[in-house]
């Protein structure tokens, strides 16, 4: 029997060291205002601050040590349960964006880093994770790309991504398309139905574009009053023409009435392209310049038509 007096013993400084580090760590738990939690290996939370009092369903006595398949909703649970284990299967620390419902039901995106707690032979028991909430701040980022009217993405973004656009077509080796859309004679539709009619003009064309520029990585823009663009890539410039032949049939397609619009009789739109092939090296102004050409022909060669 070893001796009680052989233990080891803590001096009582080393003591009130580790009384006052646990003082400090407790405070922090409790005053971050970012959610911090552990969960062992089965997705059993074993340890949470106070700041889950703001999570939907949170309750304090059955939080820690309840499954998170138990504590959140199925679509909610599997991806940060996919995220705890990424982080313990691949030992190192996983930044994700993870979305909650907080206590008031609005879901809320939080950016979170997981990562391995491992014991002192490097073997993995559980996984913390520490979330910020940034759902505002994302929602300022989008507000400051969007078009207000008509959700599409704003000129500010189209100056952003025309350039980067511009880039990954080279890049790829890819032919790149500016269309710039432009409806016809709307002056005029505002002077005889009013701007608020005006206005759901633009959403429809918005409607129209959503509709024919629906492939991932196709941009939509509207960049001023009745002036839209699109930057997409396509197999060439006869795919190009075809997709906008689409945009001037649907619009033409809503017969909207537009007695000012002669001789169609409904709104329209005129279109003008420019191609950025991977070998032309052009600057967004020059490229732009050739789009409004394009557009500037279409006008003058009746409206309703699309021009390269
Ligand atoms: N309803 C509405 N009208 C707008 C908005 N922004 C700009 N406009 C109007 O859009 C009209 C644009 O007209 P113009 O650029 O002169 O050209 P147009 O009458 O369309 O003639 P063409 O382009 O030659 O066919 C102007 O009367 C602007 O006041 C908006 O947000 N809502």
């Amino acid at each position: 029997m070893p001796d009680r007096n052989d233990a080891p013993t803590l001096a009582s400084a080393e003591l009130d060291e580790l009384r006052e580090s646990d003082r400090i760590l407790r405070a922090l738990l409790d005053n971050a205002p970012v959610l911090i939690s552990t969960k062992d290996l089965q997705g059993t939370v074993t340890m949470a601050n106070r700041h889950f009092e703001i999570i939907d369903g949170y309750d304090a006595a059955s939080f820690v040590g309840s499954n998170i398949f138990q504590l959140f909703p199925r679509d909610i649970a599997e991806p940060l349960w996919r995220n705890d284990r990424r982080a313990a299967l691949e030992k190192r620390a996983i930044h994700e964006e993870e979305q909650v419902y907080h206590r008031d039901k609005t879901l809320h995106t939080y950016a979170t880093v997981k990562f391995p707690l491992m014991d002192a032979d490097g073997v993995v028991y559980a996984t913390c994770a520490v979330s910020a909430d940034i759902t505002d701040a994302r929602t300022a980022r989008i507000d400051s790309v969007t078009d207000e009217l008509t959700s599409l993405h704003n000129r500010r973004y189209y100056n952003v991504r025309f350039i980067e656009e511009q880039k990954r077509a080279r890049r790829d080796q890819r032919t790149l398309t500016l269309l710039l859309a432009d409806v016809d004679r709307f002056k005029e539709y505002n002077d005889t139905y009013g701007h608020p009619q005006g206005d759901k003009v633009l959403q429809a064309v918005a409607d129209c574009m959503r509709q024919t520029f629906h492939r991932s990585g196709d941009l939509c823009f509207r960049i001023g009053g009745d002036e839209f663009a699109c930057l997409f890539s396509s197999s060439g410039e006869e795919e190009s023409l075809a997709l906008a032949e689409q945009l001037r049939a649907c619009m033409a397609g809503r017969q909207i009435p537009h007695t000012g619009n002669q001789p169609m009789q409904h709104v329209s739109l005129s279109l003008g392209l420019a191609f950025i092939t991977p070998e032309v090296g052009l600057s967004q102004e020059e490229i732009y310049r050739l789009a409004d050409q394009a557009l500037y022909r279409a006008k003058h060669g009746g409206r309703n038509t699309v021009s390269r």
